[in-house]
C-alpha cells in the first residue's frame, strides 16, 4: 500500500540504502573472522608446561599466568631431582707389559731390604760364624722358614768356599741359590681355558679377609683382557657385602655374577654359576667362597660340598688358596688346614706390598708342595701379577 505512494526516485534511494547496509555488514563480518583466524596464539589455551627451559625463556607470559612463582611453591630438594641414570662403563685394564714392569718395581721396593741385607752380609771380607748366623737370622726373619734357610745357608757356605768371595760373585751365587729355592721347575700356569666343550672352573678359597674376592675380580679382569668370557659365582654367602663386592667387580670388568640369598647354600650358588657358564659357553667360571675357619670339620663340609656339587656338571680345574703374606706363620698354619680339606692346586700370595718378608713364598710352597701362581702387590685393580721365580729373586736383589 505504501509502495504506490512512493516516487520512483524514492524507491531507488531506499533500495540503494538497503544494499549499502548489507555490503557494509557483510564486509565487517568477514574482516572480524579473518582477524580471529590471524590471532590464534592469543586465544589458544596454554595447557602443557614447556618442555625445555629454552622454550620458557622465549615464551611470553599470558593472561592468567603468574608473573613469578608463588612463594608457597615447595622448594625442589635434591631428592626430588631426577638424576640421569648412570651406566657402568667397562674399564680397560693396564697393558700386561706395563703392569708387570710396575709391579716388579713395587716388589723390589717392598722386598729390597731382604736382598740387600743378605748381600751386605755375604760381601763381608771375613765370612765368619757370626756372619753366617746373621744370614740365617735375616732369612728366618723374612719368613723363609727353618728348613729352607738351613738348606740355603749350607749351599752358600759350600759355594762361597769353593768359588771364592767378592761382591759380584756373592750376588751371583745368592741369586742362583734363591732361584733354586723358589723352584722354577714348578708348573705355574693357570688352567683357565675351555676344555671338552666346558668352561674352566676355578675355586677361590682362603680365610676371610685374605683377599679372595679382590683376587677373583682382578683375575676376571686379566682373563677378560685376554678376550675370555667369565662368569663369577658369589658363593661367599657368609659375609653380607661379599656378593655385592663381587658383583661390583663383575660390572666393572664385564662379567656376569651369579648370586643367591644372603646366608644361602654356597654349593647351590656354585652349581648355578657353573650351569650358567656352561649355558653361556663361557671360558672360565670363577667361584668365590667364604672359607670360614671355625672348625676344620665345618670348613671341610662346606668346601667339600661346593666341590662335589660343581663336579656333578663340570671338573674343578683349579683350587687357588689365597694367603695374606703379612700374616707370616699364621698364614702358613691356615694354609696347612686348607690343604688338608681340599686339593689345592695353586697359591695366591696377596699383600706382598705390605711386608718385607717375601720369604713366605718359599716357605709356603715348601710346606704344601704347591706353586705360588699369583701375587697381589697392592689394592688396585691391576695389582695382581703372575708369579715368576727369576723376576721375584731379581726384585729381591735390585
Ligand atoms: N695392600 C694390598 N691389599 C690387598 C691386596 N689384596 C687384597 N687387598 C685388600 O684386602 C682387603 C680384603 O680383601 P677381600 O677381597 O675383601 O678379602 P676376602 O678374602 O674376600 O674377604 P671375605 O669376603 O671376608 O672372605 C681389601 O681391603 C683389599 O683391598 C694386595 O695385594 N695388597
Amino acid at each position: 500500500m505504501l509502495l504506490p505512494m512512493l516516487t520512483d526516485q524514492a524507491l531507488i534511494t531506499i533500495v540503494v540504502a538497503i544494499a549499502v547496509v548489507l555490503v557494509v555488514g557483510t564486509t565487517g563480518l568477514v574482516v572480524t573472522r579473518r582477524r580471529r583466524r590471524e590471532l590464534p596464539a592469543a586465544t589458544k589455551p596454554q595447557v602443557e608446561a614447556p618442555e625445555t627451559t629454552e622454550t620458557t625463556e622465549t615464551t611470553e607470559p599470558r593472561v592468567g599466568e603468574d608473573a613469578e612463582e608463588p612463594r608457597d611453591t615447595p622448594t625442589r630438594t635434591l631428592e626430588d631431582t631426577e638424576l640421569p641414570e648412570t651406566t657402568t662403563t667397562l674399564e680397560k685394564p693396564e697393558s700386561a707389559q706395563g703392569r708387570l714392569v710396575r709391579l716388579r718395581a713395587r716388589l723390589a721396593r717392598s722386598q729390597g731390604s731382604l736382598g740387600k741385607g743378605l748381600l751386605a752380609l755375604l760381601s763381608r771380607d771375613k765370612l765368619d760364624e757370626e756372619a753366617w748366623e746373621d744370614i740365617e737370622t735375616t732369612l728366618i726373619t723374612a719368613d723363609v722358614g727353618v728348613a729352607p734357610t738351613q738348606e740355603l745357608v749350607e749351599h752358600l757356605r759350600t759355594r762361597m768356599r769353593v768359588e771364592g768371595v767378592g761382591a759380584a760373585q756373592a750376588r751371583e751365587i745368592l741369586r742362583e741359590e734363591l732361584v733354586n729355592l723358589v723352584d722354577p721347575s714348578m708348573d705355574r700356569s693357570l688352567k683357565a681355558s675351555r676344555k671338552d666343550g666346558q668352561p674352566a672352573v676355578i675355586l677361590m678359597v682362603g680365610v676371610n679377609g685374605t683377599g679372595k674376592t679382590t683376587t677373583v675380580g682382578r683375575l676376571a679382569r686379566v682373563l677378560i683382557a685376554e678376550d675370555k668370557t667369565v662368569v663369577l659365582g658369589a658363593a661367599d654367602t657368609f659375609r653380607a657385602a661379599a656378593a655385592d663386592q663381587l658383583q661390583t667387580w663383575g660390572e666393572r670388568v664385564g662379567a656376569r655374577t651369579v648370586r643367591g640369598p644372603e646366608g644361602g647354600d654356597p654349593a647351590s650358588i656354585a652349581f648355578d654359576a657353573v650351569k650358567e657358564g656352561i649355558e653361556e659357553e663361557a671360558d672360565v667360571v670363577l667361584v668365590d667362597t667364604a672359607g670360614r675357619l671355625h672348625t676344620k670339620t665345618g670348613l671341610m663340609d662346606e668346601l667339600g660340598k661346593v666341590k662335589r656339587v660343581i663336579e656333578k656338571t663340570a671338573e674343578v680345574d683349579e683350587v687357588l688358596l689365597v694367603i695374606d703374606a703379612t700374616t707370616g706363620q699364621n698364614g702358613l698354619t691356615q694354609a696347612r688346614v686348607f690343604a688338608e680339606v681340599i686339593n689345592v692346586t695353586g697359591l695366591v700370595l696377596t699383600k706382598l706390598d705390605g711386608t718385607a718378608k717375601g720369604g713366605i713364598v718359599i716357605a709356603v710352597q715348601r710346606e704344601l708342595g704347591v706353586p705360588v701362581k699369583l701375587v697381589g702387590l697392592g689394592e688396585g685393580p691391576d695389582d695382581l701379577a703372575p708369579f715368576e721365580p727369576e723376576q721375584f729373586v731379581d726384585a729381591l736383589l735390585d
